[in-house]
């Protein structure tokens, strides 16, 4: 789901100096040379009729700035005159936004918590489909991507899946699609009782369809969650300082430029601070160079382990996990995420993975209960300091060395694949998703790279410091 934010940001943006980003430069139609009628010819002459109609809903002005246009990531907003950074490029009431409120009552009613915001949203959506022409939001419904537009993890045929077989993004979205199928029973259980006619046979596939839409399209407000049509037809830069940011006030959620704009550019703004692992899963899209790049790893304690119980009964006790440890897909206590280490002597990787690494390496009661003891004696969390006895707090480290090693060796091999896989007579889905694929893993490389070159770097300098 998109990132929305209170419009006191907006002073941040009219603070900001302009700032150029690539995304956007790559996407501008030669800016430069184009005058205001040449930007009309980029128009999405399917979408002409659009902003009138969504005015008409709003009873208020949109924009006076932008316009549909097609993009190589499919419609997007261009400029239709110039921008100036800390411009309001558009504005839409919330009366022309669709949230889950629009529910028939007595769906609304069966659809129990268990069923989240997105697929109360998708299965409103779903309605409105259903409902073609018949539906208020028709102008907008027929504008939106087709299901062969999307390449969400969650579409991806075996082939396709094994490419991302080492990433955390594979299991990941095995359990997205656990998630969605679950929600689709209960949500296909209310159309049956109280849709019967309208939807005859719901299908897993529309759910699948409408809940990816909505999880790539709408933003989390402070009402829960709004499709908002028109400013969701901008594209992402992750490097831009716009976002969709919600007025209470005046009831309605708007957009401040962070640049200049020559008529013809594209405009984007930011979705949020992704990784590729959530870009590709939620949005079905992933960028070359992801700065916010990072790889989810998950440790087990193994089962010939004779402390097993103990270390797990440890784990539960102490909370090793910190809060900015909290990662987009668990929060389990063995799972952790690695972003990029900057510097070999810098920061480096989690304490909670050190933490528990320290926890791995015990090999008698004695030394759990002393780990126990240190932690009351703290914060209360465990492991969190270094052993004393440097060639224990060697064997620890190694083992994260070891399964960090693991991980390169299983994406490199999984990246050879995937470039002897290059070939000519490829779908151009095929193409894309393997694009997809080649930027997840090469940016998590480049985090497992970091941390394997931070811990050799650890473990080399342990001895030598006084
Ligand atoms: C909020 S919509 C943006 C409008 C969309 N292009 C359309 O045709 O309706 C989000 C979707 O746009 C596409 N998208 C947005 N930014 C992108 C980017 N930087 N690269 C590739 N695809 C992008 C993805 O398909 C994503 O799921």
């Amino acid at each position: 789901m998109l990132l929305c934010a209170p419009t006191v940001k907006l002073l941040v943006f009219q603070q900001r100096r302009t700032f150029t980003s690539s995304l956007a430069k790559r996407f501008s139609f030669n800016a430069q040379s184009l005058t205001e009628s040449q930007a009309q010819a980029a128009l999405d002459k399917e979408c002409i009729d659009f902003l009138p109609w969504l005015e008409q809903v709003a009873g208020a002005k949109i924009t006076n700035t932008l316009s549909i246009g097609k993009s190589p990531h499919g419609r997007a907003l261009f400029a239709s005159k110039v921008i100036h950074a800390g411009d309001c490029i558009l504005k839409v009431p919330f009366n022309a936004q669709i949230t889950p409120d629009e529910l028939p009552t007595d769906i609304s009613v069966s659809l129990t918590d268990e069923v989240g915001n997105i697929g109360k949203l998708a299965a409103l959506l779903m309605i409105e489909i259903n409902a073609g022409q018949n539906s208020r939001w028709f102008p907008y419904i027929s504008r939106l991507p087709q299901l062969s537009d999307m390449h969400s993890t969650i579409f991806w045929d075996e082939n396709e899946f094994s490419m991302i077989r080492c990433s955390a993004v594979h299991k990941e979205t095995v359990k997205q699609k656990a998630r969605i199928e679950k929600e689709f029973s209960l949500v296909s259980q209310a159309f049956k009782e109280h849709l019967p006619k309208a939807i005859e046979r719901p299908a897993l596939e529309n759910f699948m369809y409408a809940y990816t839409l909505v999880g790539s399209r709408a933003w989390e407000t402070s009402r829960g969650i709004s499709l908002i049509p028109f400013a969701d037809f901008m594209n992402h830069d992750g490097l831009s300082a716009s976002i969709v940011l919600t007025d209470e006030d005046n009831q309605l959620s708007e957009v401040t430029a962070d640049r200049d704009y020559s008529p013809g550019d594209e405009v984007l703004i930011r979705y949020g601070e992704f990784s590729n692992a959530t870009l590709m899963l939620d949005f079905g899209f992933t960028l070359p160079y992801n700065t916010h790049d990072e790889v989810q790893i998950q440790m087990d304690i193994p089962n010939d382990d004779p402390l097993r119980n103990m270390k797990l009964g440890l784990l539960q006790t102490h909370y090793t996990r910190s809060v900015k440890d909290i990662n987009i897909f668990h929060s389990s206590y063995d799972t952790f995420t690695i972003k990029e280490v900057k510097s070999a002597t810098g920061k480096g990787i989690p304490q909670s993975l050190r933490a528990f690494a320290r926890l791995l390496s015990c090999t008698s009661p004695q030394e759990l209960n002393d780990l126990s003891k240190e932690a009351e004696q703290n914060d209360g969390r465990l492991a969190r300091l270094p052993f004393k006895d440097r060639s224990r707090e060697l064997e620890a480290h190694k083992i994260i060395l070891a399964h960090i090693n693991r991980l390169i060796e299983d994406h490199n091999v999984c990246i050879k694949e995937l470039e002897a896989s290059d070939c000519h007579f490829e779908s151009q889905r095929f193409t894309v998703r393997r694009q997809m694929a080649r930027d997840l893993l090469f940016g998590e490389l480049r985090g497992l790279r970091s941390a394997a070159e931070w811990l050799n770097h650890y473990c080399a300098n342990l001895f030598s410091a006084p």
